[in-house]
């Protein structure tokens, strides 16, 4: 699956055509990227969506379809907010278009499903879009243990075979192992990692990545943070330092800003994005680890009560599985 579009060298005439439209996704991508979503959603799809299978079965149905539904959209952790909305929309078609049929209720709820996912709006990220001035920089903000450095080194694994030269800042200066495990990564996916001693300013190392990736011309800025969350307002005013020091060096930067939550904390998640948020503008959400839990339906959550998109997910250890996130996609594979 492609990654990354490189922008299109200015157009020589004015008038002269623009840049065209992101490549549609080929067969054969579509085809892994159905492999890789439906891999992520496994145990969220038999722990819980596995469930609907059975309720619409039955060629019609009654009222107690709704609790059902509602246990089973909470079970699998998509909140009781995000459930409430998605049920009561698909309630009114129900009603609206005088329907009898379950066959019909489970297409509305699809069509639900993915609209929710829809909500934060479908522009695509800046990676994608090719409408970005090398370099590209993403920040990279989540706790501890979340998968952080394991989902940088997956997007610069994928932003590389997609072509593009990729700079990792180990802005991670509070713990060394932290920066010893980035440049371990570094090594494995073949891109240069700028670091400074354990304790540095992680605003310098910020500041030196940027300037390493302009002498180089690279395409790509990775800056991985800390993630300490026992000294919240600290953490909170040096992701905020990290953040300035990124856009006095340019002022369109940080083109993205990801945060990685641990997919398998559920609801929890929902919680530390909301103090993320909160420091710095945060544009999208990577679901790390999606494959190691059933409570995949966080992702309706994130879009519906946080209105941010999510744009990768984790769907295992090694450096491919990495996936972008597809509404339809994830809700067919859901419903399978
Ligand atoms: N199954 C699965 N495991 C993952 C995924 N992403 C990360 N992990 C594992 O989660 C653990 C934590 O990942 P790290 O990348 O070290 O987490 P981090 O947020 O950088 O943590 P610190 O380095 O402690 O800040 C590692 O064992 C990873 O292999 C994923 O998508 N699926």
């Amino acid at each position: 699956m492609r990654f990354w579009r490189r922008k299109p060298a200015e157009p020589q005439q004015p008038g002269e055509a623009p840049a065209p439209p992101p490549d549609e996704p080929t067969p054969e991508e579509r085809a892994e990227l159905h492999e890789q979503t439906g891999r992520a959603v496994e145990r969220t799809r038999r722990g819980f969506f596995g469930r609907l299978g059975a309720l619409f079965e039955r060629p019609d149905f009654d009222d107690t379809l709704w609790d059902e539904l509602e246990e089973i959209l909470i079970g699998a952790d998509t909140g009781l907010e995000t459930a409430s909305t998605v049920l009561d929309r698909v309630r009114q078609r129900v009603k609206k278009e005088g329907v009898k049929q379950s066959a019909r209720v489970r297409e509305l709820l699809r069509e639900e499903l993915i609209a929710i996912l829809r909500e934060p709006g479908e522009t695509p990220p800046a990676w994608a879009r090719g409408d970005v001035a090398p370099p590209l920089v993403i920040l990279v903000v989540g706790v501890n243990g979340a998968g952080k450095t394991t989902t940088i080194a997956k997007m610069a694994h994928a932003f590389k075979r997609d072509g593009a030269t990729v700079i990792l800042g180990a802005a991670d200066t509070f713990r060394a192992a932290a920066t010893d495990q980035l440049k371990v990564w570094g090594e494995r996916v073949g891109v240069r990692v700028v670091a400074h001693q354990p304790g540095a300013d992680p605003g310098a190392v910020a500041f030196d990545t940027l300037a390493a990736a302009e002498s180089s011309k690279a395409d790509i800025v990775i800056i991985d943070t800390a993630g300490r969350l026992h000294t919240k307002s600290n953490l909170m005013e040096e992701l905020k330092k990290v953040d300035r020091v990124i856009k006095r060096k340019d002022p369109s930067a940080p083109h993205e800003t990801l945060l990685v939550l641990d997919a398998t904390t559920g609801q929890n998640g929902l919680l530390q994005a909301r103090t993320f948020t909160g420091a710095v503008g945060v544009t999208g959400i990577v679901l790390a680890k999606l494959d190691g839990t059933a409570k995949g339906g966080i992702a309706f959550a994130i879009a519906h009560e946080l209105g941010l998109p999510v744009r990768f997910i984790g769907t295992g250890e090694r450096m491919d599985d990495l996936a972008p996130f597809d509404p339809v996609e994830f809700v067919d594979s859901l419903l399978a």
